[in-house]
């Protein structure tokens, strides 16, 4: 998608130097970073460290990732590579599919352009599955749902390219209408405020940020037509983990007769786990929620502390949204009522 007049992706194999190129997501919106790098390890740890996240833009890093394992590292690669980049986040299922398809790829002995062409097909994949999400979603909120609100950031930066829960209103603004965006800031890493917001201002979309305790208020009085958010992984049931915030923004939402839409490519379902209740939450360090970094008047990036030192802090990174609570899953081949 677009940053001024440019297109880019989240993540892409960079074929000059034959290393991984990422857009540096920690920098955003303060300043746009791309890194490129040829090295499996440090590719491993900007999936571990958030440098690159949301669910399918995590597993297509890590497929570009395990081709650059093949070609670095080959005697080591089911041992030694393939856990490493399994363990670089427990939530997001679409890793451990990426993961899977390099390791069968690597059964076959392939050559090292073969490994990068695979690494291309799984983020192509991911393109066209969300593209398709897109058109599919739009259809919905096409029928007067345009006041949309969404939690985390579920854009383009998350998913390669177009979003999965955006690429519905990219195809509405593409169409000529006007949709608006509500956009929940997600404590405690702030992806909305943050990512979500940029990337539709970038794309010229009407959106205001917000506090994510306001999004029942919102509700409540009927200034949301729909909610669309992403997952990280979705139950055989219909459960749905998606960014902590999810759940309870699907109470408000059913409380109040708002229509609650997932978007997901069909590598973010996990048909082995029978219901939310297998799927692993994250737990992160309770320093996010207690710490916070942004831009000073001089544009210098500043660290501060909002808590008094000395108390700690619980981050649980996800939560499950019960299958009953969703209005409908839009994936590339159709939508689903849990
Ligand atoms: C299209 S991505 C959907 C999800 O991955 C997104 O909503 C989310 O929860 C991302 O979490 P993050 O911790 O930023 O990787």
């Amino acid at each position: 998608m677009r940053i001024g007049k440019r297109s880019y992706q989240a993540v892409n194999w960079h074929s000059e130097s034959g290393g991984v190129q990422w857009i540096e997501q920690r920098l955003l919106p303060h300043r746009f970073e791309q890194i490129v790098s040829p090295f499996p390890e440090e590719v491993a740890v900007a999936i571990e460290t958030m440098q690159v996240r949301g669910a399918p833009t995590i597993g297509a890093t890590a497929a570009y990732g395990l081709a650059l394992a093949w070609k670095a590292d080959r005697s080591r690669y089911f041992d030694y590579w393939v856990p490493r980049f399994r363990s670089t986040r427990p939530t997001a299922v679409n890793l451990f599919h990426a993961c899977d398809a390099m390791q069968q790829c690597a059964e076959t002995d392939p050559s090292n352009d073969e490994m990068i062409e695979r690494a291309e097909a799984y983020a192509e994949a991911e393109v066209a599955a969300n593209r398709a999400i897109g058109a599919g979603l739009a259809e919905y909120l096409a029928v007067g749902e345009r006041r949309i609100l969404t939690h985390c950031n579920a854009g383009w930066l998350a998913a390669v390219d177009w979003g999965t829960a955006t690429s519905g209103i990219y195809h509405l603004a593409h169409a000529g209408e006007k949709p608006f965006v509500w956009v929940d800031e997600t404590r405690p890493r702030l992806q909305g405020a943050r990512l979500t917001a940029w990337e539709l201002h970038q794309e010229g979309i009407d959106c205001r940020i917000q506090a994510d305790s306001a999004a029942a208020w919102m509700m409540a009085q009927g200034k949301v037509d729909a909610i669309v958010v992403g997952a990280d992984r979705i139950a055989a049931n219909g459960d749905v983990a998606n960014k902590i915030g999810t759940y309870a923004l699907s109470l408000a939402a059913k409380a109040h007769g708002v229509p609650m839409y997932v978007a997901a490519p069909k590598s973010t379902f996990d048909l082995g786990c029978a219901s939310g209740k297998g799927i692993p939450i994250e737990e992160r360090d309770g320093g996010e929620v207690v710490e916070m970094d942004g831009v000073d008047c001089k544009g210098e990036v500043q660290q501060i502390r909002v808590a008094a030192t000395g108390v700690g802090a619980n981050n649980p990174a996800f939560d499950v949204t019960p299958f009953e609570n969703i209005t409908a899953i839009v994936c590339e081949s159709g939508v689903w009522r849990p």
